[in-house]
C-alpha cells in the first residue's frame, strides 16, 4: 500500500514507522530541520516495544504535492496539529481532488473529518484516533514513543446517503485493519467513529487546557479533589456540546471516559508540551469546539469558557 504520512511528527513517524516494517511504502511529508535530518540520517523511533532505525522517504510539502502522482497513492494519513488542517487542505485541495486515496486523519478535534468532507467525496474520508500513546520529536530525526499506542478508526458517516453505509470506506477499513494488524499496531475498527471521536475529545477538552493552565500531568490533576470535579464538569460540558453534532454522549460514557483518564499514568498532555515549546495550541480545535456548539445550543459551557480564557490570558502574558 502507498502511504502519505502528512505531517511526520511525533504521532506520523511512530506510526509511519510501524507501517514501514510491515512492508508499506511510506512517504513522510515534513519540514524544517527534521525534514533535512530525516533526509540524510533517516528516522528513529525509540518505544519501549519497538525500534526503528533506517533510511526513509521524506519531502516537503510542496515537492509532494507537485512532483507526485494523485492516482500512485491509496491512503494519506493526517497527523498535523488540528490548527493547521484549514490551510493544508486548501493547499493540498487540488491534489487530493485529483486523487482517489483515503484520507484518515488521526488528530485530536471533532473538525478535521467534517473539513475533509468539504474537500473530498466524504466516501473517502476515515475517522481516527491515536489513543494511549505519548509520541514527540525529541530531536531532529528523533522520536520517543510510549504507550500502547492503539489506532481506533472507521468509515466517516456519509451523511449524503443517511441510511447507507459508505461501502467503499468500510472495505478498505478492512484492507487497513489488516495492514495495522501486520504492522503489530493495536488497532480498532469502529462502526460509529464520530461518536468515538466525540469520546476522545471529553478526555481532551477534560484535561488538556487545565494542563497547560497548571502545568500539572494527568494524574495529579484527577488525583486532586477541586480540579478532578472541574474536570469533570468539562467532560459534561464537552457530551452537551456532542448533542449539536447528532451525538449521544451518556453519563455512564462519561464515568467511563472520567475512569479512564484517572486511570491513566502520569501524561503530560500535548498541549502542555505544546505550551512549553511555544508552539501553538490546539485550543480552537478542543476547547473552542465545546464553546461554539454549546453557545449554538443555548446552553452555555462556562467552565470551558473560562479555563479556555485563563488560558489565553497566561499565552498572551508569557509569550505576547
Ligand atoms: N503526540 C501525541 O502523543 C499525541 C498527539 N495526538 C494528536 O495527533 C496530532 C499530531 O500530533 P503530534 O504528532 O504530536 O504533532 P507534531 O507537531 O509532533 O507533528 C506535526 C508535524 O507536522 C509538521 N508540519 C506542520 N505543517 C507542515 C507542513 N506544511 N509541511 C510539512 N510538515 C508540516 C510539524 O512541523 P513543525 O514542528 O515545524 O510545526 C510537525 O513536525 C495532533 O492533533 C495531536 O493532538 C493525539 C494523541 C497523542
Ligand atoms: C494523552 C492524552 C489523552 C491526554 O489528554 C492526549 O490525547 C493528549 O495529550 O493530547
Amino acid at each position: 500500500m502507498n502511504i502519505v504520512i502528512w505531517g511526520a511528527g511525533g504521532i506520523g513517524c511512530y506510526y509511519g514507522s510501524r507501517l514501514i516494517n510491515a512492508g508499506a511504502n511510506v512517504t513522510f511529508v515534513a519540514r524544517g530541520k527534521h525534514l533535512q535530518a530525516l533526509q540524510a540520517h533517516g528516522l528513529t523511533v525509540k518505544h519501549p516495544e519497538f525500534t526503528f532505525n533506517g533510511s526513509v522517504n521524506a519531502v516537503d510539502e510542496a515537492t509532494w504535492l507537485t512532483q507526485s502522482s494523485p492516482e500512485n497513492t491509496d491512503l494519506v494519513i493526517l497527523c498535523l496539529k488540528s490548527t493547521a488542517t484549514g490551510d493544508a487542505l486548501l493547499r493540498a485541495k487540488r491534489w487530493l481532488q485529483a486523487s482517489q486515496c483515503y484520507v484518515l486523519s488521526l488528530q485530536n478535534g471533532v473538525d478535521n473529518e467534517n473539513q475533509l468532507c468539504d474537500i473530498i467525496e466524504s466516501h473517502r474520508v476515515l475517522g481516527g484516533l491515536a489513543v494511549r500513546i505519548g509520541a514527540h520529536i525529541t530531536q531532529p530525526g528523533h522520536i520517543e514513543a510510549t504507550g500502547i499506542a492503539k489506532i481506533i478508526f472507521g468509515a466517516w458517516p456519509n451523511h449524503s446517503r443517511q441510511h447507507h453505509k459508505s461501502y467503499t470506506g468500510h472495505e478498505f477499513c478492512q484492507q487497513l485493519k489488516i495492514l495495522f494488524t501486520q504492522a503489530l499496531i493495536d488497532n480498532h475498527l469502529n462502526d460509529n467513529i464520530q461518536k468515538e471521536i466525540w469520546k476522545k475529545l471529553l478526555i481532551n477538552a477534560g484535561v488538556n487546557p487545565i494542563s497547560a493552565l497548571t502545568e500539572l500531568d494527568t494524574q495529579t490533576l484527577t488525583s486532586d479533589n477541586v480540579f478532578s470535579a472541574t474536570v469533570y464538569q468539562l467532560m459534561q460540558e464537552t457530551a452537551r456540546a456532542a448533542h449539536a453534532d447528532g451525538v449521544e454522549i451518556s453519563s455512564s460514557d462519561i464515568d467511563a471516559m472520567f475512569e479512564l483518564i484517572c486511570g491513566f499514568d502520569a501524561i503530560k498532555t500535548s498541549m502542555l508540551v505544546d505550551f512549553e515549546n511555544r508552539k501553538p495550541l490546539e485550543l480552537d480545535a478542543i476547547s473552542g469546539a465545546v464553546i461554539q456548539r454549546c453557545r449554538s445550543l443555548n446552553s452555555p459551557a462556562y467552565t470551558t469558557e473560562l479555563i479556555d480564557q485563563l488560558l489565553k490570558t497566561k499565552i498572551n502574558k508569557c509569550y505576547g
